[in-house]
């Protein structure tokens, strides 16, 4: 399915798209190939108190911080959402979503469960579509953990053990998606996102995307 063009976009608010799944079910890799579709989907880059894993990068993958500093974040309002995930902190900075709302870019968020809750239901939350990942099955979730290289098996145990408590929150979201094949997975998100995009526009008169749409065909 085609792109919405920038152009043709709805330009006063954008969305929240929200991605859930257990650890290591595919969102990251899901999230990766979202922005190279669509470069101007904006994504939210958390803070976390972990450490780097190789080859991660500060400011890219996360912000990375220490506990200190990120209460600090979090006592200033500065975080949309915050939790506590696998004994680690991570949140959301508020103030970049905003500015990419206000400029009706889309953000895509890689968070648990916790996260996802807590976005539905701040002041934003109207403008949240959430998709929770799930994987084919506990086994392949497992082995995708092992074959990712970068966790010690101790983590990887810690993560499976959650994994059951996590999938358990799949009902709160919006769509659930079985992610099997990656590229029909990838496929299913474009058609998801393209859908919403659609329905922000059904406002009283035509959208950009439509209106651009109705003029290509000279009505
Ligand atoms: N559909 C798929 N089929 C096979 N392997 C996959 C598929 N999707 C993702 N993977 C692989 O599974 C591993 C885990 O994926 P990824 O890191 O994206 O998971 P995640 O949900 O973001 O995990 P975390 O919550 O820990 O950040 C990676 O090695 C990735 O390449
Ligand atoms: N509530 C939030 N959860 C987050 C955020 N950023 C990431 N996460 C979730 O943490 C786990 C582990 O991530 P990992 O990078 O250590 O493997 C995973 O489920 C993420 O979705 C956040 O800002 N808020």
């Amino acid at each position: 399915m085609d792109r919405i063009p920038t152009e043709r976009r709805e330009t006063r608010t954008g969305l929240l798209i929200i991605l859930s799944s257990p650890s290591g079910a595919g969102k990251s890799t899901l999230a990766r190939r979202l922005m190279e579709w669509d470069p101007v989907l904006r994504f939210s880059v958390s803070a976390t108190t972990r450490a780097p894993r190789p080859g991660e990068v500060d400011g890219q993958h996360y912000h990375f911080t220490t506990p200190e500093a990120f209460r600090a974040l979090v006592d200033q309002g500065q975080m949309l959402e915050h939790a506590e995930v696998f004994g680690n902190l991570y949140g959301s900075p508020r103030a970049p979503v905003e500015a990419a709302m206000n400029e009706g870019r889309d953000t895509l968020f890689d968070v648990d469960w916790q996260g996802g809750q807590q976005i539905r239901g701040s002041a934003l939350g109207a403008h949240a579509v959430s998709i929770f990942v799930l994987p084919p099955s506990l086994p392949e979730l497992e082995r995708r953990l092992r074959a990712r290289g970068q966790d010690s098996e101790q983590v990887i145990a810690g993560r499976m053990e959650k994994s059951r408590a996590e999938i358990s929150h799949w009902a709160e979201y919006d769509y659930v998606l079985v992610n099997d094949d990656l590229d029909e997975t990838e496929a299913k998100l474009r058609a998801i996102l393209t859908a919403e995009r659609l329905r922000r526009e059904r406002q009283p008169g035509l959208g950009p995307f439509v209106r651009g749409l109705m003029e290509e065909q000279g009505a």
